[in-house]
């Protein structure tokens, strides 16, 4: 006691300080990031940690490969979640830390649990700059209003958020819709799609096969959205909205180090001129058609933006321009890529197992119609195996490989765990999931569309929450049907009038995923291949 108080203020000052950055260091023993809290029931993942930087560095060099690595490491290091018994134990999950950002990883998405989660302020925040306030981003009663306005009934006398997700995919995406809209364009589209690989063919010409997809969904869901299509199927050249979109979804994947880098690398100011580029395009369009709705010219229900523009709020108010970009813009983005990458995964794995495009020629044949004019009801009726085969590339290879949501308040996950804390990111993997023997049987990595039929040939899928391609629930896909029904119409088309094959040497000069032997994929926050995917195809003189 007397020493201490012979000490002069500065020398208590300085051990004060030298006792609290001894705390502060002690602390952090655990290698978790920085403004983290410890959480010692968890399992670190089996990644490299830094201290104070937690898994960032980890994360950031394995990005190229982070759904191969991280099933590898989950499947290597499985029994760290099991009991001294052997037993998966509930409570137990692996656990990344990001500065300021907890995330656990989970085998099942948020099913029982939705009230608890939300997309959270941090992915707004990432993603917000290109999708405003879009149905994407917004939760809670932003995300029902999102909903209800997209509803021209206005979603009158429904209470709960699940029926009005029903209710609203019911609405904007009706058999009505289906038949007119949705169908004319993916009709004119594909015609067009067919004539492009044709034209290849004449020329005994290589392609990737890949671009002509994201070509065609750009082309059909722009012209689906706004009545004009972006002409990117008419040219070979680069498009500008579909290059602004793709360098916008890149940078949003990279969100949680986008705050330190785009001050280094010029990120912003691309970014900046990528989202004038959509919102040029968007409001264009949007200015366009006001003034033809002045001058008495647009018609309604020719395209979804006269839908929107039809809807009017309790006021009677139609929605803002902003709005009608964030809509519009938000379904463009939420279904032209997801739905050209599962298209070329899935013909990725029919050109590796050729022997898959006998069932979809023979049904092509029974259809009674020419290909490009398959409409809804035959998609519904008489396409079981063109959509099995779809299921199963997009099982494979989900078009939103990852994804996770924000804890509202703490909790612990259905079935004994784990414990979840306000803040904490819970994070599943589809990719991952797909790849699991004890959900799909020991044969979940093969490819093999006969896991959707039953034995009379009938369409059959799991439930959503085991088939969790289109998530599940009340945030279930909004534009699924849609996604089925050109999906499998593209892959029943070019099987019947094509022969494929890959360009000589493409399986052995592309960079594979070291865990499944198919092309690597580039970061994205879906699952675009990293390569061109080049074929070659013959026109097919027999049906
Ligand atoms: C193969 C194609 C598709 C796949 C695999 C897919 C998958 C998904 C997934 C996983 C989600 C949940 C995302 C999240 O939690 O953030 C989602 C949401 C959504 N999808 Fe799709 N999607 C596809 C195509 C489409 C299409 C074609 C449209 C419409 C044009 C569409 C519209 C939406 C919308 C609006 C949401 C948000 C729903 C909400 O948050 O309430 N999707 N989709």
């Amino acid at each position: 006691m007397s020493t201490l108080l012979e000490l002069s203020t500065v020398q208590v000052v300085l051990l004060a300080l030298s006792l609290a950055i001894g705390r502060f260091v002690y602390s952090y023993r655990d290698y978790r990031a920085l403004g983290t809290r410890p959480r010692p029931d968890l399992v670190p993942f089996p990644n490299k940690q830094t201290y104070l930087l937690g898994d960032l560095l980890a994360v950031w060099k394995d990005r190229k490969f982070y759904l191969g690595r991280f099933w590898n490491n989950q499947q290597r290091h499985a029994h760290l979640l099991r009991d001294e018994k052997g037993r998966a134990d509930p409570s137990k999950a692996f656990t990344v830390t990001l500065p300021g950002i907890r995330m656990i990883l989970i085998n099942q998405a948020e099913r029982d649990a939705f009230d608890n989660y939300e997309k959270g302020p941090l992915f707004r925040r990432s993603m917000q700059q290109v999708l405003g306030d879009g149905i994407f981003v917004v939760d809670g009663h932003q995300w029902r209003y999102v909903l209800v306005s997209m509803m021209p009934s206005g979603g009158g006398g429904l209470t709960t958020p699940r029926s009005l997700q029903r209710k609203a995919t019911s609405k904007i995406f009706t058999a009505g819709n289906f038949k007119g809209i949705i169908t004319s364009s993916i009709q004119t589209q594909l015609g067009k799609l067919l004539r492009v690989i044709g034209g290849h063919a004449d020329r005994h010409e290589a392609f990737d096969l890949a671009d002509l997809f994201f070509r065609f969904t750009l082309d059909s869901f722009t012209e689906m959205a706004f009545g004009m299509s972006t002409g990117a199927l008419d040219t070979d050249e680069p498009v500008p909205f579909a290059v602004a979109f793709d360098y916008a979804q890149g940078v949003m994947d990279a969100s949680p180090f986008s705050p330190i880098t785009e001050r280094f690398n010029g990120t912003k100011t691309k970014m900046d001129e990528a989202v004038r580029i959509l919102d040029e395009f968007a409001y264009e369009i949007i200015s366009q058609r006001e003034i033809e709705g002045r001058d008495g010219k647009s018609g309604a229900d020719t395209d979804l933006l006269s839908l929107y523009m039809a809807l009017r709020d309790e006021g009677g108010e139609p929605l803002s321009r902003s709005a009608l970009r964030d809509a519009l813009l938000n379904l463009i983005i939420a279904g032209r890529d997801t739905t050209a990458q599962g298209l070329s995964w899935t013909m990725f794995r029919l050109l590796r197992e050729p022997q898959y495009f006998a069932a979809l020629r023979e049904e092509a044949t029974q259809l009674g119609t020419n290909v490009e004019d398959v409409d809804y009801d035959t998609w519904r009726n008489d396409m079981p195996t063109a959509t099995a085969t779809f299921y199963e590339g997009l099982r494979l290879h989900p078009s939103v490989p990852k994804n996770a949501w924000q804890a509202k308040g703490d909790d612990v996950l259905p079935n004994g765990g784990p414990r979840v804390e306000k803040g904490d990111l819970i994070s599943w993997n589809d990719w991952i999931r797909a790849r699991d023997p004890e959900i799909w049987g020991p044969d979940a990595t093969a490819f093999k569309p006969s896991r959707f039929l039953g034995p009379d040939g009938r369409l059959g899928r799991p439930d959503e929450w085991t088939y969790h391609v289109f998530n599940g629930g009340r945030r279930l896909c909004l534009g699924m049907n849609l996604a089925l029904f050109e999906g499998s119409a593209v892959l029943a088309a070019l099987s019947s009038e094509f022969d494929w094959e890959f360009e000589a040497g493409y399986l052995d000069g592309t960079e594979m995923c070291e865990m499944d032997n198919t092309p690597l994929y580039r970061p994205s926050l879906t699952l675009p291949m990293a390569a061109p995917l080049r074929v070659r195809a013959t026109r097919r003189t027999t049906a």
